[in-house]
């Protein structure tokens, strides 16, 4: 099979950069990687990361999602502008009361998760319509199915990404190209801490004092115990995303934590969409001390497990 060129946006740390790394660094070199990101003042991590599949298997490029011309520019520097593989995955994240975020800190959310994503396709799609292959593949989220307290604007720009993708999917099969959304659950990165500090950071003053307590004593409280309980590791993701890249018939979804699917698949089991609200509702403000506990028995068994497996002894 020919070596396939992938295009990843958002390198400069996190998934993109760790699936970068392990694509590029893939023992059969199935792969020629540009790994790109908006600052290459920022690109040391994974040139580090990288360690000597640089300048063979793997190139840095500048791109910004928000920027037309940079993405021409990236495309038009690669050979015959051709992308076999192109896995969106620049984002960010926002959280807080609506009150308290202005709608420029929303568009840009908007403008970078989902119009990021449009204005790749623009450049990207019409050369993989014309060739008849390509595979597609968009770093959602869980978000992008189910909404989550206290995440309005972020989940917006995934559910927007999703819906974009569904409608797309089908027009894609008529040209024999593939589409598939990732949608982690919690992963621990950079954008847990910048969404986090900038948590911290936020001037409640014009949210009410029930609201501003709620997003202050319940959301930010257990924010760290839920990345803790239940996140995946960058590296983890990127190991699903391999997998999905290499698979014969990919899906066009794939959630990569099995510890979040119960939470999602509240979303499917009642048509009305009552069921995940009300359990969220009920977990949050009635069971939140049995929700706690929960995390932190999941914390547990995540530790005890990895323990013994540093032991040399897998988990049961
Ligand atoms: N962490 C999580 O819990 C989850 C994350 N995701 C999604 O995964 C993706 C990757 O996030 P993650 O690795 O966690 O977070 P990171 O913050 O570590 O990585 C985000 C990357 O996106 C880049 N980026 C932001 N804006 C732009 C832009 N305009 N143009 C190009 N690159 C840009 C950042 O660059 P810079 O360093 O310059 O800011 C950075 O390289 C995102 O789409 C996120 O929504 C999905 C589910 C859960
Ligand atoms: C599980 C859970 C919660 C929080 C979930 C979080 C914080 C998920 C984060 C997902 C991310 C960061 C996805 C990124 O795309 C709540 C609402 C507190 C209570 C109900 C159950």
């Amino acid at each position: 099979m020919a070596r396939r060129n992938v295009l990843i946006t958002g390198c400069s740390s996190g998934i993109g950069l760790a699936l970068a790394v392990k694509m590029a660094k893939d023992e059969q070199k199935r792969f020629k990687v540009y790994a790109t990101m908006r600052n290459l003042a920022k690109k040391e991590p994974l040139e580090e990361a990288a360690g000597r599949s640089l300048g063979k298997t793997l190139e840095i490029k500048q791109l910004d999602v928000c920027d037309e011309q940079s993405i021409k520019t990236c495309v038009n520097s690669i050979p015959d502008r051709r992308i076999d593989v192109l896995v969106s995955n620049a984002g960010m994240g926002l959280i807080g009361p609506i009150e308290c975020q202005t709608i420029d800190e929303m568009k840009t959310v908007m403008d970078t998760n989902f119009f990021g994503l449009v204005r790749l396709l623009k450049e990207i799609l019409p050369d993989m319509k014309r060739r008849k292959s390509g595979h597609i593949v968009i770093i959602s989220s869980v978000m992008g199915i189910q909404g989550i307290l206290f995440n309005d604007v972020y989940a917006a720009s995934k559910f927007a990404v999703e819906g974009f993708c569904e409608s797309l999917a089908i027009q894609a099969l008529k040209f024999k190209l593939q589409l598939s959304l990732i949608e982690p659950g919690p992963v621990v990165t950079e954008f847990e801490r910048k969404v986090f500090e900038d948590g911290m950071k936020m001037d409640l003053s014009a949210a009410d004092e029930e609201t501003a307590e709620m997003f202050t004593n319940i959301y930010l409280k257990n924010y760290k115990q839920i990345f803790q309980s239940l996140g995946q590791s960058a590296e983890d993701v990127a190991e699903h995303t391999v997998k999905i890249i290499l698979a014969e018939n990919p899906p066009f979804r794939h959630q990569t934590n099995t510890l979040y699917t119960p939470m999602t698949t509240l979303k499917y089991a009642d048509p009305n969409g009552d069921l995940p609200i009300d359990t969220f509702y009920k977990m949050v403000f009635h069971h939140d001390k049995i929700f706690s506990a929960s995390l932190n028995f999941i914390k547990l068994l995540r530790w005890r497990s990895r323990k013994s497996f540093d032991l040399g002894k897998p988990s049961q």
